[in-house]
């Protein structure tokens, strides 16, 4: 398989918190969704392949690059988008591209001009005046006009409504619809990483609990709700963790169809990667 990121044993330390040895390899061509809860260490990752921030690591590579010794390439083929504009406010998206059309040896002036017209956004006005979703979809508009082979998205579809939402969706699906485009997206609303995503990382406390694909994850997890006898039943390397609810417990379960082809008149609920989240970050059982 080709990998478009390699991390190996990613730490970055601040004073109060520490990102732990996280490794991860990024298939080409697929949406890899990062979740985790507020301060898991989602920002602190991206910025710190980004070279944002600086951090240790045995390996960081770009389609096999080495990240320190091509950054200056590697950054062509990279479309980064947080949830926030970093554009000074004052400049229209006519003043943008003339500072990309520097920046980026592939700008493409009539793809910029093609996603402006479809975005319905204007070329002269200043992006103050802009909404936030129309600013965002100035970022996709320049994402997409520099030919980048990686999107990487923090948090970039928060605050934003549905129909945006679900239009920026659109894109980042038609964008992975080319099998050399790969895109790293973390994000708090994981019923969006339901529609786009083939993988997903979960990170808690600056740890990587797992990457998974999203298939396996929808396959092999089930909750099941009974009582202590039941939890005590199951095989304990069949359980994640369970929550205790005031008249039964819930069981997070990883091999939901073995377990109902043993207990067939058992119900076992398919989870949502918001339940599978909140299992392993508020539920008993030793986790890593
Ligand atoms: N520059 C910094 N100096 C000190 N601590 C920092 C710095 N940047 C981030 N942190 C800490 O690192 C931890 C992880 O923050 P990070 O923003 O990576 O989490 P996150 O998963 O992206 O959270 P959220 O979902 O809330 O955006 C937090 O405890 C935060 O306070």
């Amino acid at each position: 398989m080709d990998f478009a990121i390699e991390i190996e044993h990613l730490t970055k330390v601040f004073k109060d918190f520490s990102l732990n040895h996280v490794s991860l390899k990024i298939p080409k061509g697929t949406v890899v969704g990062i979740i985790g809860e507020n301060g898991a260490g989602k920002s602190t990752l991206i910025q710190s392949i980004l070279g944002i921030v600086d951090s240790q690591y045995d390996k960081l590579t770009y389609f096999g690059k080495d990240f320190k010794q091509n950054e200056k390439n590697i950054k062509e083929d990279l479309a980064v988008i947080f949830d926030t504009t970093h554009y000074d406010l004052e400049l229209t998206p006519r003043w943008i591209e003339r500072i990309l059309s520097r920046t980026f040896q592939n700008w493409n002036h009539e793809l910029y001009q093609s996603y402006l017209q479809k975005f319905e956004l204007p070329y002269d006005k200043k992006i103050k005046l802009f909404s936030r979703g129309m600013k965002m979809k100035l970022e996709f508009a320049i994402a997409f006009s520099h030919d980048a082979k990686i999107l990487i998205l923090d948090e970039a579809t928060s605050g934003l409504d549905p129909i945006i939402r679900d239009e920026i969706l659109n894109l980042i699906r038609a964008f992975t619809e080319d099998e050399n485009h790969t895109v790293l997206i973390s994000s708090h609303i994981t019923s969006d990483l339901d529609k786009i995503a083939d993988y997903i990382v979960y990170l808690y406390k600056g740890k990587c609990i797992f990457m998974q694909t999203y298939d396996e994850m929808n396959e092999n997890y089930g909750i099941i709700h009974g009582t202590k006898d039941l939890l005590n039943t199951l095989s304990q390397d069949d359980i994640v963790a369970y929550i205790q609810e005031p008249y039964s417990i819930s069981i997070l379960v990883k091999n939901r169809q073995q377990i109902q082809s043993v207990f067939q008149d058992l119900e076992i609920t398919r989870p949502t990667i918001e339940e599978i989240m909140l299992f392993y970050a508020k539920g008993v059982k030793e986790i890593c």
